[in-house]
C-alpha cells in the first residue's frame, strides 16, 4: 500500500486513487452511498488487505458505518465493490453474505430473547462449515452460557456473542463496526484481544474510534472526511503522524503510543 497525499478536507476533492493493497480481499473504488435521499458517502476507495486488520477512521459522522453499510447492500449504494475479485456492488445483502462477507454492526444487534446458543445456531450458514471450536476457544464465557438469554448479557458479552456469530461461519472477511463502543476498560483489553486472534482467522474492516486499539491491532488505515477517503497507508505511521491526526481525526497522537 502507498502512502497517499491528503488534501486539507475542508479545501475541495479529496481525490485519492493510491488505496492499492497487494490482492486485496475487498475493493471499493468510487463508493456513494444514500440514506433518505441523503447522500452519506461521497467518494470512498478502500482495499482491505488479505490478512489482518484495516482500520476506517475518521471523526463522528464522516461515514464510516455508512460505508460498511453500503458494503452490505444495507443502503443504496453504487461504485465498484469486488470481493476476491468478484463485483458483488449489485449483490443484496443475503447474497454478499453468503459469499463470505461477516457484519459485526455497530449495536450488536443480538437476538435478546434467544439464548446465546440459539444467537449462534440462527447464525449457523448452509453447506459451511461451523467453526464452533474456534469461538468456544476465543470464547470460553459463552458455553458457559449457553443456556443464557443474550438480553441478560452485559454490553461485552453481547459483543462477544455478535462476534462470535460472525466468525462461526468461513467468512472471507469481516466488517467490525465499533466494537469497543460503550465498554469499560478492561472489556475493551478483552475485545481487543479476541479481535487480534479473530484476525489470524479473518481478515477484518475495523472501524473504531479508540486509537490505542487500532494501534495495537491495525497493520493498515483508511481516513475518511466528509464522506470522502482521504489517506490510505500503514496504520502506524499514520498515527504516529500527531499532525495528521489532529488534521483528520482532530486528536494528536505521538509515538509513545499515547493514541
Ligand atoms: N438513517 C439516517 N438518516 C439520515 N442521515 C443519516 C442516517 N444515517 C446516517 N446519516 C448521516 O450520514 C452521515 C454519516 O453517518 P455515519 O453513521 O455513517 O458516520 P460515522 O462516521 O459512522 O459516525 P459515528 O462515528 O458517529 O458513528 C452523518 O451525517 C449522519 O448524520
Amino acid at each position: 500500500m502507498t502512502t497517499a497525499a491528503v488534501p486539507d478536507p475542508g479545501s475541495g476533492p479529496a481525490s485519492v486513487t493510491s488505496a492499492e493493497v497487494p490482492d486485496p480481499v475487498l475493493s471499493v473504488r468510487g463508493l456513494q452511498a444514500h440514506v433518505a435521499g441523503q447522500q452519506v458517502v461521497e467518494h470512498v476507495d478502500l482495499d482491505v488487505a488479505a490478512t489482518g486488520v484495516t482500520a476506517l477512521l475518521g471523526r463522528n459522522g464522516v461515514g464510516k458505518t455508512s460505508t460498511i453499510k453500503a458494503i452490505m447492500g444495507l443502503i443504496g449504494r453504487s461504485g465498484a465493490i469486488t470481493l476476491d475479485g468478484r463485483d458483488i456492488a449489485a449483490l443484496p445483502t443475503h447474497k454478499v453474505a453468503l459469499l463470505g462477507v461477516g457484519y459485526v454492526p455497530e449495536d450488536r444487534e443480538v437476538f435478546s430473547a434467544l439464548s446465546v446458543s440459539e444467537n449462534l445456531r440462527i447464525a449457523e450458514r448452509k453447506g459451511h462449515d461451523h467453526r464452533y471450536d474456534l469461538i468456544y476457544e476465543l470464547f470460553p464465557e459463552l458455553k458457559e452460557r449457553a443456556n443464557q438469554a443474550a438480553g441478560t448479557l452485559s454490553g461485552g458479552q453481547q459483543q462477544m456473542v455478535s462476534l462470535a456469530r460472525a466468525l462461526l461461519n468461513d467468512n472471507r472477511v469481516l466488517l467490525v463496526d465499533e466494537p469497543t463502543k460503550g465498554l469499560a476498560p478492561r472489556l475493551v483489553q478483552d475485545v481487543g484481544r479476541v479481535l487480534a486472534r479473530a484476525a489470524e482467522a479473518v481478515p477484518v474492516l475495523l472501524v473504531e474510534q479508540n486509537l490505542q486499539v487500532v494501534r495495537d491491532l491495525a497493520d493498515h488505515a483508511v481516513v475518511l472526511t466528509g464522506g470522502r477517503s482521504v489517506h490510505h497507508g500503514p496504520a502506524a505511521e499514520f498515527l504516529n503522524n500527531p499532525d495528521l491526526t489532529q488534521r483528520l481525526l482532530g486528536v494528536s497522537t505521538g509515538s509513545e503510543g499515547a493514541a
